[in-house]
Order: structure tokens, then sequence, then C-alpha cells
């Protein structure tokens, strides 16, 4: 199996990439510790040598399948890359969850590693998978990692019990869960912009907040389906589904911010005329209030190509509603879903 079907995931200091034969020595020196594996459930103690192969072999298995993703975190020592430890997201696609848990070799606690590599999975789990929460377990006394997940955003939301292999029996865990809110940053934008409706006569917004003027499209090809982009990591909203656009800046028109936003985000060539207004969103979303009118649109010139490296989905409208989409498109999903 090679490495190459996973993008490595980077933070400031660590590359999250996937393990290969050449990582087993280092990883079962580093996990063959009862410090470490004293924490952890489904790890035998004393890790056997050849656990080490078979479980590295199994990791590229889970993660081609769709079901985990356990990655090598490797940080910087002097020029030298080093093994630190591994960070995993295990998905339950009938719960749309997937369940977070890493480990640091004893040698580099202290540091902050976890949380950051965990953060870094995480984010990238909600922007990439089918997923819509992340939780995590720790056994009861372990303060520490509780103190990981909650620099990761997680919330304490019960307690349970787990079976923890090198202790041999079931112990009390704390139970933690995090959105995409609460990991991924906050729904809103950061800095809202002022509102680009600059006339002294323009309505105010409700409750005086600052307006976002943000254009839409639907875009609908000859089988009547409708093209949905994902956000990309990064952005608020990250993972969730959404219309092609973006915000309207200052000087310019819906239109005009529309046929701009679809040139730069999709590579395809719209002219004004085939922009049909067709209904729009009004949403408090916090520190500003977001207006968003949403065309349709059938035709267009040029390849359409994802250019920010956002997936892409043609979906049929009664299958709109499968995709997690901003709280604003909820009403516009509906009113596709009846036009189309
Ligand atoms: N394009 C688009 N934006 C939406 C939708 N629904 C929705 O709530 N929004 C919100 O409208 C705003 C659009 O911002 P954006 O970040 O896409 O705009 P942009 O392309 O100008 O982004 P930039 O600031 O990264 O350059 C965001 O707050 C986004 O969450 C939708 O269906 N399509």
């Amino acid at each position: 199996m090679t490495q190459s079907d996973f993008a490595p995931l980077r933070t400031e200091r660590l590359t999250l990439r996937p393990l290969g034969p050449a990582d087993a020595a280092e990883l079962h020196r580093l996990i063959n510790d009862w410090d470490v594996v004293r924490w952890l459930s489904r790890v035998p103690f004393p890790y056997p040598r050849e656990l080490a192969d078979e479980w590295i072999e199994s990791t590229h298995r889970q993660r081609a399948a769709g079901e985990a993703w356990h990655l090598a975190i490797v940080g910087q020592e002097g020029d030298k890359e080093v093994l630190v430890g591994c960070v995993g997201l295990m998905r339950q696609a009938e719960t749309r969850h997937a369940e977070l848990g890493y480990w640091v070799g004893r040698r580099y606690w202290g540091h902050g590693v976890a949380a950051e590599a965990a953060g870094r999975l995480a984010r990238w789990g909600l922007a990439n998978l089918d997923i819509d929460r992340i939780v995590a377990s720790v056994l009861d006394e372990n303060d520490r990692s509780a103190g990981v997940l909650r620099r990761v955003g997680l919330k304490e939301s019960g307690t349970g019990e787990a079976h923890f292999l090198a202790r041999g029996g079931r112990l009390p865990v704390r139970l933690f869960e995090g959105g995409r809110e609460e990991i991924a940053g906050p729904f809103t934008e950061p800095e809202p912009r002022p509102a680009p409706i600059a006339a002294a006569d323009a309505a105010p917004a409700a409750e005086g907040k600052p307006l976002l003027l943000v254009a839409a499209c639907a875009l609908v090809d000859i089988d009547g389906r409708v093209l949905l982009a994902r956000r990309p990591e990064g952005k608020p909203m990250a993972g969730l589904w959404e219309f092609p656009g973006g915000k309207v800046e200052p000087g310019e028109t819906v239109e005009e911010a529309l046929i701009r936003e679809l040139k730069e985000e999709l590579a395809i060539d719209v002219s004004a005329a085939c922009l049909a207004p067709f209904t729009f969103a009004s949403h408090d979303a916090g520190r500003f209030q977001l207006l968003m009118p949403l065309y349709l649109c059938r035709r267009w010139q040029g390849t359409l190509t994802a250019t920010e490296g956002q997936q892409l989905a043609w979906v049929r409208p009664n299958k709109l509603s499968d995709y997690a989409m901003p709280p604003a498109d909820k009403p516009l999903v509906a009113m596709l879903r009846d036009f189309l």
C-alpha cells in the first residue's frame, strides 16, 4: 500500500500522515510504555512488536473502506522528522459522527502536541467526511486528556464505561462531544464587513445589525440536477454544502458578484441574461443579518472545474435534504424541490 492515498495534513509544528511499514519499530518503542498504554482502551500491554506491523497494515484498509483515518503525528527534531504519536478518527456512518482518539510518546508530553494534532484532524473530518459531530471518551481520572479535548473544542457530555484491554476490565469514562460550530469555529464570519448597501435611505437591517449581502446560484443541468459545493476546511461552516456564490463587494451589483464568483470558484462564464432571480434567504446569523438572493442558471460556458479544491455534487432536487447545508439554505431547498 502506498502513503499517497491521503495528502498529509499540516499544522504549525506537525505533519499528520499515513503510517508506513518503516514507522513500525519507532511506533512500538513509543507505545510499549505503561505510562502511555494505561490510558488507552484498545491497546494491550506489553505491546507485541508484530502488532505494530499488523496495525499499520490495518490502518490502510480502514482508510480505503472509509471507516477510520489513523495517522502518524510527525514532528521535527533539528532537521530530523520524528514520530511523536498517533491520532485517529473512526467514523460511525449511521449516526454521522466520528470518534477521536490519540496518544503521544512520553518524551513529547507537555508541548501541546495532542491538542494540535487532534484539533487539526477533527477540523479536517468535519470538512471532508459525512459527519456532523466528533465524540471522544477519556478514562475518568485522565484530566490531561480531558484538557486536550476541551482545547479542541469538545464539551463534556456525560459518563459511561469502556473496556480497557491492558487493564483487563471495564472502567468509568468521561464522554465528550462537539459539533462544527464548537470545533471548526462559529457559524458567523469572524469580522463582518460593512454592508455594501451604502445609501443613506437603505432600510436598516433587523436589530440594527450589519447586513451581509451574498449572491448565490443554483446551477441546474439538463437532467434537472442542482450543483452543490462543499465549504472547504478553514472557512466558517467548513464541510457544509451550499450554492456557489459569495459576498457582494462594494460597487458591485448582485449579478456582477455572482458572475465573478462563478468564474473564480467554477471557472465558468455566465451572462447576466442567464441568471433568473428565483428567491432569497434572510437569516439572522448572529452578529449580522444574511441576505442572500438565489438565482437559477441553466446555461453557462466553459468546463465546470472546482478551482478551489472544493468538492462538488450534482444533486437531484428530492435528494438535496440529504446534504448538510447552512441554516439559511433550508427554506431554499424546499422551494427548489417544489419548483424543479
Ligand atoms: N455562497 C453561499 N454562501 C452561503 C450560502 N448559505 C449561507 O449561509 N452562506 C453564507 O454566506 C456567506 C458567503 O461567504 P463566502 O465566504 O462564501 O463568500 P466569499 O466567496 O466572498 O468568501 P471569502 O470571504 O472567503 O472571499 C458565508 O457567511 C456563508 O456561510 C450558500 O448557499 N452559498
